[in-house]
């Protein structure tokens, strides 16, 4: 009888379980809703994964200029998304939504297209505005930090008191190609004491695997180009 009892209840175990496959399987969005809560690392790192209805607006009005400033570059012209309000807005909005919140006290921005992007986002969330400039333009004493570029050398400086030991710090760009300009900006943000949270970028070129260059430093990112 004990077997009968036992055979019964596997029976009805394999039952419900059966039951409970076949209705997950009637809904096709289910597994990717289960994605996004088991990998957040897919979902966080580039918003263009989560398909915000924003981001092909934002996506569809950054013009690609083949040859710019040298032959072989698709250059990527942010001065057409600025053109659209909306797209501008979204593009801002989606950052703040991503960083409120989260006790960031300095966005750091780098020079130039940093400068555009960093600053509605640095009021928007209550934090404070570093921009990290080109050789010799900053006034005050400062600290320099050397990198490498797709298309040549470059150099990012930063006034020394800007940012305080302990900061929790944003570091916002429009572009992340080879990722040396990102790496140059975390190093003078770490140099004084800085705590960088995260990086972010409107465009990433994944061709150029800026991102393994990051030390593992998070890397957020509206839209990702691809040159074929
Ligand atoms: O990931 P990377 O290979 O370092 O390249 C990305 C950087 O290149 C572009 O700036 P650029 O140096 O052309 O300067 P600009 O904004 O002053 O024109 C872009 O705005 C990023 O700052
Ligand atoms: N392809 C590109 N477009 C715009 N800015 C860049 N900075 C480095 N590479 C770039």
């Amino acid at each position: 009888m004990y077997v009968c009892i036992f055979a019964n209840a596997l029976s009805l175990s394999i039952n419900i379980l059966v039951l409970f496959f076949s209705f997950l399987c009637s809904f096709p969005i289910l597994p990717c809703t289960l994605l996004k809560l088991t990998s957040p690392l897919i979902c966080t790192m580039s918003a263009y994964k989560d398909q915000d209805p924003r981001l092909h607006g934002i996506k569809t009005k950054i013009r690609v200029v083949p040859n710019f400033p040298k032959s072989g570059i698709m250059f990527q012209d942010i001065t057409t998304l600025l053109l659209d309000p909306k797209a501008f807005k979204d593009t801002i909005d989606l950052f703040v939504e991503r960083y409120k919140g989260k006790n960031i006290s300095v966005v750091a921005g780098i020079e130039a297209r940093g400068f555009i992007f960093g600053p509605p986002i640095a009021l928007a969330i209550g934090a404070k505005f570093v921009p990290l400039r080109k050789p010799k333009k900053l006034p005050g004493k400062v600290i320099s930090q050397e990198y490498i570029l797709e298309y040549g050398r470059d150099c990012l400086e930063m006034h020394v008191g800007a940012v305080e030991p302990g900061e929790r710090a944003l570091v916002v760009d429009d572009l992340i190609a080879t990722g040396g300009t990102l790496c140059a900006a975390m190093d003078l943000l770490e140099r004084v004491g800085a705590e960088v949270v995260e990086c972010a970028c409107v465009i990433e070129l994944p061709e150029l695997k800026g991102r393994e260059r990051l030390n593992g430093k998070p890397l957020y990112v509206l839209v990702e180009y691809m040159e074929i």
